[in-house]
């Protein structure tokens, strides 16, 4: 069994929320269970409750829910760009998955809609990567 922590941004909540349930019906497909979810007010504020999770001996994995829009400046690029980066830092500081289930930046919220599959891609990586760096 392998056992997710989600982290999920309320930033663009309709849509984050679509994320959210695509990826947690992909985990019951895959067999994997969400043991854990915090809620984050957006995608910048993701590192801290990805590193609690990954402290967590009870998570083998992270999956990143998030959604990041243009706006007029290159805000959303700082946001998706700074949070891409910690995540993976703390993939590798804790020996552990995280899976980047965050669309954007430059996207209008049309793409966004277009894009709310990237969760269910994020779940789909994180299981396998936890399945297969355990060898099986
Ligand atoms: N513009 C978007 C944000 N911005 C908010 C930041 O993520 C953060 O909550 C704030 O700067 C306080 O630290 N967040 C998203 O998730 N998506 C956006 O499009
Ligand atoms: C679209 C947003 O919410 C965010 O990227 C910020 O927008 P702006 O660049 O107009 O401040």
């Amino acid at each position: 069994m392998t056992r997710l922590g989600f982290v999920v941004s309320e930033f663009n909540r309709d849509i984050t929320y679509q994320m959210e349930l695509l990826g947690r019906e992909h985990a019951r497909f895959l067999g994997a269970e969400v043991v854990q979810t915090i809620m984050v007010p957006g995608v910048y504020d993701m590192p801290l409750a990805v590193r609690k999770l990954l402290k967590s001996d009870e998570i083998d994995a992270v999956v990143a829910i998030g959604c990041v829009i243009q706006g007029e400046t290159a805000h959303d690029e700082i946001v998706a760009q700074h949070a891409a980066r910690k995540l993976m830092d703390l993939s590798l500081e804790f020996d552990k998955p995280v899976t980047l289930g965050i669309s954007g930046p430059r996207m209008s919220r049309p793409d966004a809609h277009k894009r709310v599959d990237y969760a269910k891609r994020a779940v789909e990586a994180a299981v396998k990567l936890v399945r297969r760096l355990r060898g099986e």
